[in-house]
């Protein structure tokens, strides 16, 4: 039996007298792809945010592959909501920059991972253009292939469609579709509750900052949701509802 690659133990997060996250366990098997789901507010950003080390975490630990992660180790590699692009940069030198500055790679070795990353998200032939030049979904593809190229062991995605417009959506969930299908080890924070279901060996739903209920999503979106699961993907369907008889 293989190990965990991703082991969160007891992770808390406070801030003052918030608790954002309590006791948190989750166990990530190498190639999984995690569904987190939850309410407004329940802690999704922030278990993402500490497991990647960007949050100060108040107890607990993470470790990737049995090792207590280290900020800038690059165990970890995270997809944000905002694309965050240079725009004074091309695709490919936005692609470079880590590379270059914090793996002190060579200008023309980093240009090359660059590419090959580039590749990986269907953009092989856009690594010339700046950011204004492409599409909002391009821009987030060349944010993933930022990501990918620094080969971080756990890939995060934080509501990574959130701020494109409906119809670019689709180019970046299937390029997160063909990752997990290509064994890449994953956690996404997403309301395109569709997508997680499918695309999730397991989905991990949050409230107030406790694991709720954490399960292959056939028994959570299905019969065996808890109720509090229940109750906040039937606002999902009324909302559905809502819009179809408007
Ligand atoms: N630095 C902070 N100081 C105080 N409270 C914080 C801080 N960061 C987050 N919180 C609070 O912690 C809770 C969890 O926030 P978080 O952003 O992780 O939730 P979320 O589930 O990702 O929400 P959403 O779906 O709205 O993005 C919220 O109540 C939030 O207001």
């Amino acid at each position: 039996m293989s190990a965990p690659i991703l082991s969160v133990r007891a992770l808390e997060r406070r801030v003052g007298d918030v608790e954002i996250l309590r006791r948190i366990d989750l166990d990530v098997m190498p190639g999984e792809a995690i569904g987190v789901i939850g309410p407004s507010g329940s802690g999704k950003s922030s278990l993402l945010r500490c497991i990647a080390g960007l949050d100060e975490v108040s107890g607990g630990a993470v470790m990737v592959e049995g090792r207590q992660t280290r900020p800038g180790d690059g165990a970890v590699g995270m997809v944000f909501q905002q694309f965050n692009l240079w725009p004074h940069l091309t695709a490919r030198e936005n692609v470079a920059l880590a590379l270059k500055l914090v793996r002190r790679m060579p200008a023309a070795d980093a240009a090359a991972k660059a590419d090959a990353a580039l590749a990986r998200v269907g953009l092989g032939a856009l690594g010339g253009r700046k950011p204004a030049a492409l599409s909002g979904g391009q821009q987030q593809r060349v944010a993933i292939a930022r990501t990918l190229a620094m080969e971080p062991r756990v890939l995060l995605f934080d509501e990574p469609t959130a701020a494109l417009d409906p119809e670019l959506t689709t180019e970046v969930l299937d390029v997160i579709r063909d990752l997990a299908a290509a064994g890449t080890t994953m956690l996404v924070v997403s309301h395109e509750m569709g997508f997680i279901a499918r695309l999730s060996t397991r989905v991990v739903f949050l409230d107030h900052g406790v694991v709720v209920q954490a399960a292959p999503p056939a028994a959570l979106f299905g019969a065996q949701a808890e109720p509090r699961v229940r109750s906040f993907l039937q606002t999902y369907l009324d909302r559905v509802a809502w819009a179809r008889d408007a």
